[in-house]
């Protein structure tokens, strides 16, 4: 089963719901023997009618916040796994996950909003159901035959309708990812659609204009096939109320005195029937969200590391030595890869990779830091061999990627409105003229060339042994480019950082120490730039 409630929760919801229910019950059977039965009218019947209501209102109450209680704490289970579940991926296997998909879970999940109205409503009504079926048993023997006889056809029916609105509601949920993909499209790439009518055609009036027809057909549907399963509950019911009333007489089925209590139970039960078939609704499209959050943890699961394979993590702060032997890596899905890289970076190191497009740089720095698995070959820190499993060594880099992610909070321990030094930092990236001390910087919008600014901040107030940067400089104009490589650099590099910098900027070269040439997945040059001047000297291209 796809809801899994504690025992202990689960056994003192149905006490509560059959509490409640057999209290509701006992209303019918009062008004039911008291007024219609024995005539029986008197204050003191009002009395403990209005007893028997207030207790009922009270055990409904309290049933109904319970399920609250336990279906919210169901949800937010189910939110904290699939966080817990992301949080623990590998970033390859993360890469491989649509954010289309991700956000139709999401969704998926907001949708279980219903469950309490879905599990308070079902048992109340199920138990109902049962307690009045029982009850015109007693008023009636063989009319009730011939009513669960009824009941079955349309249960039957039913399951028909059922089978047909699960696959329509999955079609839904489906075409509803590709929504949100199409949106991020539209919004990610809006730039590039402004600028091509073509594409602002395909994607707006073609692909989204389509995706939300398909989904508007798609709900009607859903709701017309809801709409014969309603129609068939209440007309199927008010048929049996005529074939009790008028056919059950005539046939000797039901003496002519049960008839009225007969009718007032049934009537008195069809709220709960009509209720039934109504949460159907709610039933199919929560079960459908459970079975696809279900099927996405598990997918998820099994792509990632056990936390507790992970070592603890405790800041490491320092290094002496890297050493890469062997290293290689092969993407399962292109031909590229890693040849197998030998090499050794020392602490206070200022190193450039270079390379033409696609030569490996970034796949490189990857697994470099272990954020993708080696395929071959170990990384030793300090003479230690660093397992793929060892937070600690990835501890050790700050990085800017090429497509930096600028988040919204810096989650770490400091406050930037107090840091002293992220407004030194702020004057020292020339970002103090575009961002005010103080200012909250989550809801505005930066060129690219600012975010890797700020991204840098961030990235230096961690105070990382080691600053990897992916072309950061290649969105910097000329005057702070210049500025990063004579000035900001040497500083870095005085305090004791190691510096590793993809780079084209070929005239700033005699600012590293040392410059790796990357061509095909393999370093054809390792160079150090001491004592040579000119880039003629350094003779890397
Ligand atoms: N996730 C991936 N799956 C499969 N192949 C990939 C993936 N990422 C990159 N590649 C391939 O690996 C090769 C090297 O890419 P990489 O980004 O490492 O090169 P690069 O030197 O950093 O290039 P650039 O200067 O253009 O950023 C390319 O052929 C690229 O298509």
């Amino acid at each position: 089963m796809l809801i899994s409630f504690k025992r202990k929760e689960a056994i003192s919801l149905i006490l509560y719901a059959t509490l409640s229910s057999i209290l509701g019950l006992t209303l019918l059977y009062y008004i039911n023997t008291s007024v219609i039965i024995n005539m029986d009218i008197s204050y003191e019947n009002l009395f403990s009618f209005i007893v028997i209501l207030v207790y009922t209102f009270i055990f409904h109450k309290i049933f109904q916040e319970k399920i609250i209680t336990i279906s919210n704490n169901f949800i937010l289970e189910k939110e904290m796994h699939i966080i817990e579940v992301i949080g623990n991926s590998n970033l390859k296997d993360l890469e491989k996950i649509n954010e289309g998909r991700l956000y139709g879970i999401v969704e998926d999940i907001r949708g279980l909003v219903f469950i309490p109205y879905l599990v308070s409503n079902g048992l109340t009504s199920a138990i109902l159901f049962l307690g009045g079926v029982i009850y015109l048993f007693h008023l009636s023997a063989s009319s009730s035959l011939v009513f669960i006889l009824f009941i079955a056809v349309f249960v039957g029916l039913y399951q028909l309708l059922n089978r047909i609105n699960l696959k329509l509601t999955e079609e839904s949920r489906i075409n509803n990812e590709k929504y949100f993909q199409y949106l991020r499209d539209l919004i990610g790439g809006f730039k590039e659609i402004l600028l091509s009518q073509k594409k602002k055609k395909k994607l707006v009036d073609q692909k989204l204009f389509e995706n939300r027809e398909h989904g508007k057909n798609l709900e009607i549907r859903v709701s017309n096939v809801f709409l014969i399963g309603n129609l068939l509950g209440s007309y199927g019911l008010w048929l049996l109320l005529g074939l009790i009333s008028f056919l059950f007489p005539i046939l000797g089925l039901m003496s002519s005195e049960k008839i009225v209590p007969y009718i007032i139970a049934l009537l008195f039960i069809s709220g709960s029937i009509t209720a039934l078939i109504s949460l159907q609704n709610y039933a199919v499209k929560q079960y459908v969200s459970l079975k696809r959050i279900k099927s996405f943890t598990e997918e998820l699961s099994a792509l990632s590391s056990d936390p507790s394979q992970l070592t603890q993590t405790h800041l490491t702060t320092d290094f002496k030595n890297i050493q890469l032997k062997d290293l290689s890596f092969k993407y399962p899905t292109s031909e590229f890869g890693i040849k197998p890289i030998n090499l050794t970076i020392n602490k206070g190191e200022t190193i450039f990779i270079i390379g033409g497009n696609g030569s490996g740089k970034s796949t490189f720095l990857k697994v470099f830091m272990n954020l993708y698995r080696a395929s071959k070959g170990k990384i030793v820190l300090d003479g230690k061999p660093v397992l793929f499993e060892d937070n600690q060594y990835r501890e050790l880099f700050s990085a800017i990627f090429t497509n930096n992610h600028l988040f919204s909070e810096h989650y770490e321990d400091y406050d930037v409105k107090t840091n002293k030094e992220y407004n030194v930092l702020l004057k020292k990236v020339k970002l103090d003229s575009i961002i005010e001390e103080n200012e909250d910087v989550s809801n505005r919008s930066f060129s690219k060339g600012q975010s890797k600014r700020l991204s840098m901040i961030y990235a230096l107030l961690e105070q990382r042994s080691i600053l990897v940067l992916d072309e950061w400089a290649a969105d910097q104009d000329p005057h702070f480019r210049k500025y990063f490589y004579e000035e900001l650099i040497p500083e870095l590099k005085s305090q004791g950082k190691t510096i590793i910098a993809v780079t084209h900027d070929d005239v700033y070269f005699k600012y590293a120490d040392r410059v790796i040439k990357f061509e095909y997945g393999k370093i054809v040059k390792d160079v150090y730039t001491k004592d040579k001047p000119t880039l003629v000297d350094l003779n890397i291209w």
